[in-house]
């Protein structure tokens, strides 16, 4: 896979140097299972039609330049992990837009004209509820519209899960409230960080990308994977971490060489920081919708 990263406006050099492609559209953040059908979609038209499979996404999240709403700083799935997913998902071409006020700023008609025909776009694939362009004004029957015959478009209709949309929303919503239990479903798999395991005297850290969506404070069961090696242990999350480090513990010491890279994977909320609360899940429908 290459990794293209775009800055507005758009260089001649890499709209010269882009492959006919079909363009999968989307943040995704998570890459959720909403997010793999889409990514699936594309690639089966793309072998079809013999064409690369691309993805088109932005970085930083356009909430965080818009400074409109919740504003996203933080991710369940930072750059680097996110394009590993592409890869492993098929993805020829990531085409990493740097998303700035300028880009917020581009009319729907100019981005499907520069970004999409300027890359050689020949088929796009969106979930139904895709926007695009300045104040988002594009949506996906916009698409067919301001494709105008030059490339295909075929929406995915909306994947759910307990009659709710399977979203990045969602699950952050699990993940900041400690119901990581709940979150394969939406996800596919247990939330997951990569990591590089340390051990300092009787205790672990894992060095973490700063940009990971942390769960709320917390001790939580949680599995560690290296190689063929999986174990048990307990993570603490606490409000005064340093961001980027996690803290480990374990009854007995980890099969784990110092420095290892290490996938932590996160199972259950067991008690709060203070130890004094003790896993009391409420149902879905009491989840605070605010974040
Ligand atoms: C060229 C361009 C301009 C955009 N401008 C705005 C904007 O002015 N306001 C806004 O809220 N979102 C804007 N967005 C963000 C989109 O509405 C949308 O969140 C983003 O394309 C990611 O799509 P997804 O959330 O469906 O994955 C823009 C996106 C693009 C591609
Ligand atoms: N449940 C779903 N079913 C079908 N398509 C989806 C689903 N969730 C996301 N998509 C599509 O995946 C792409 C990426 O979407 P996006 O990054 O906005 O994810 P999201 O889960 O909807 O996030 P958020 O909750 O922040 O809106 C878009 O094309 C979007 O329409």
């Amino acid at each position: 896979m290459r990794t293209i990263h775009v800055e507005h406006p758009i260089k001649d050099t890499i709209q010269k140097n882009s492959e006919p492609c079909v363009m999968a559209l989307g943040f995704f953040d998570g890459v959720h299972v909403g997010h793999q059908e889409i990514i699936k979609t594309a690639k089966t038209i793309a072998d079809q039609k013999g064409l690369q499979l691309a993805v088109m996404t932005f970085f930083p999240h356009p909430s965080s330049v818009i400074k409109k709403g919740k504003q996203i700083t933080k991710y369940m799935t930072p750059l680097s992990v996110k394009e590993a997913m592409f890869e492993k998902l098929g993805v020829d071409l990531l085409y990493v837009v740097n998303f700035d006020m300028q880009v917020a700023q581009i009319p729907h008609e100019e981005f499907v004209d520069s970004y999409l025909c300027g890359l050689q776009c020949k088929h796009a694939v969106a979930g139904f509820d895709y926007s695009y362009g300045f104040k988002g004004r594009g949506n996906m029957a916009q698409l067919n519209t301001d494709a105008d015959g030059r490339f295909g478009v075929t929406t995915v209709e909306k994947l759910e899960k307990e009659e709710q949309k399977v979203s990045s929303t969602v699950l952050r919503q699990l993940i900041s409230s400690g119901r990581v239990e709940k979150v394969p479903s939406y996800l596919g798999t247990s939330y997951e960080m990569l990591g590089i395991l340390r051990r300092i005297g009787r205790e672990y850290r894992l060095y973490i990308d700063s940009d990971y969506f942390l769960p709320c404070p917390g001790s939580y069961e949680v599995t560690l994977k290296s190689g063929g090696l999986v174990t048990k242990a307990m993570c603490e999350v606490a409000s005064t971490d340093r961001p980027g480090e996690l803290s480990v513990r374990a009854f007995y010491d980890l099969p784990f060489d110092d420095h290892t890279p290490v996938r932590l994977q996160w199972k259950n909320f067991i008690a709060d920081y203070q130890m004094d609360a003790f896993h009391a899940q409420a149902p879905m429908d009491e989840l605070e919708l605010s974040i």
